[in-house]
């Protein structure tokens, strides 16, 4: 199995950002239905997986606050030992550049990879549907990054269809909070009627965020970060945040609005991808 290309290197789980997110309506289990657009990021985490003789998933380096069994790569690597009955083990390492809880889906990415490079790897052969399915029961962003191709989102974001946005360059600001996703979700004020509409009125210019009004009202860095970057461009909220963004056709104006917020905020400067570097590297083998 250690000759197998794969092994010991670097495998890339890149961001997202929500170019728009709209809630149409409630299921019976209190989950909402979204209508939503994922663009990848080429800022990413990178894992490296290493082959493990006694049949057992750990991490190198586990992240400060997240507990190992918790953590989304351990997840996913017993979530696919149980679903295909595969006795393998495996010592992840994580190189954790993706702020955590900021809306860029960190965490679902690494769980992503994590599915992806390890069926490669371990030679399952597992269709991409069956793995964005096992993704699902991770979570609810975890089926994008395997599918791994911008997308334009229905249900709960796991009804996936390919999407071309224009990959601008973007200046993406993380406010010194943490957005609890479920809190938004449970908030009384929050928009749940939104009009359904279709790709190409987003194609067309419609790109709010649904959240955007109940997360400002409760996290008030939030608020600020949106008014900073709006001085120079549209900015936009990435899922239930906290990070917000703003798009730019130009390297160098997004350099310049970066470099002007880098002494009060964090920011990230990137560039949006419709194809996922990780499949990129799958297909170089
Ligand atoms: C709304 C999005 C858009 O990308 O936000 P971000 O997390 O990226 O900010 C995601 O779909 C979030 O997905 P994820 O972060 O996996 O959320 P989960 O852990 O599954 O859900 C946390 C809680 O939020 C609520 N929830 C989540 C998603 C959804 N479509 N409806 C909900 O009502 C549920 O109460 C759930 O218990
Ligand atoms: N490998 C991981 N990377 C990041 N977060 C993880 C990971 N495993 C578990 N988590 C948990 O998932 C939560 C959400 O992480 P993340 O996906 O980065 O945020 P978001 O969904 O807002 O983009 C974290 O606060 C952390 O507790």
């Amino acid at each position: 199995m250690e000759s197998i290309p794969g092994w010991g290197e670097k495998w890339p789980a890149p961001a997202k950002l929500n170019l728009m997110l709209r809630i149409t309506g409630r299921r019976a289990d209190g989950y909402h239905l979204l209508q939503t657009v994922f663009q990848m990021l080429d800022l990413c985490d990178w894992l490296t997986f290493y082959p493990k003789v006694d049949g057992s998933v750990s991490l190198l380096n586990p992240i400060p606050g997240v507990p190992e069994q918790d953590d989304l790569t351990v997840r996913a690597a017993n979530l696919l030992k149980l679903h295909t009955g595969c006795n393998a083990g495996v010592c992840i390492e994580i190189e954790k550049n993706l702020p955590m809880g900021g809306g860029l889906g960190g965490g679902s990415s690494d769980a992503a990879t994590t599915l992806v490079v390890l069926n490669h790897l371990w030679g399952l052969n597992l269709p991409k549907q069956a793995l964005m399915a096992l993704g699902l029961q991770l979570g609810a962003d975890v089926p994008v990054f395997v599918f791994g191709h911008s997308a334009w989102g229905e249900g709960v974001g796991e009804k996936l269809q390919p999407i071309m946005p224009p990959e601008q360059w973007v200046v993406i600001i993380k406010p010194d909070c943490h957005v609890n996703t479920k809190e938004i979700f449970c908030s009384e004020g929050l928009t749940r009627d939104s009009k359904v509409v279709k790709m190409s009125d987003f194609l067309a210019g419609e790109d709010r965020n649904d959240c955007t009004q109940e997360v400002c009202r409760i996290y008030q860095p939030v608020k600020d970060a949106i008014a900073a970057l709006s001085v120079y461009a549209d900015a936009r909220l990435t899922g239930t945040g906290a990070c917000v963004f703003a798009q730019f056709s130009s390297k160098e104006d997004a350099e310049t609005v970066a470099q002007s917020l880098k002494g009060e905020w964090q920011v990230f400067l990137a560039k949006g991808l419709n194809k996922s570097p990780l499949y990129k590297k799958l297909e170089q083998g």
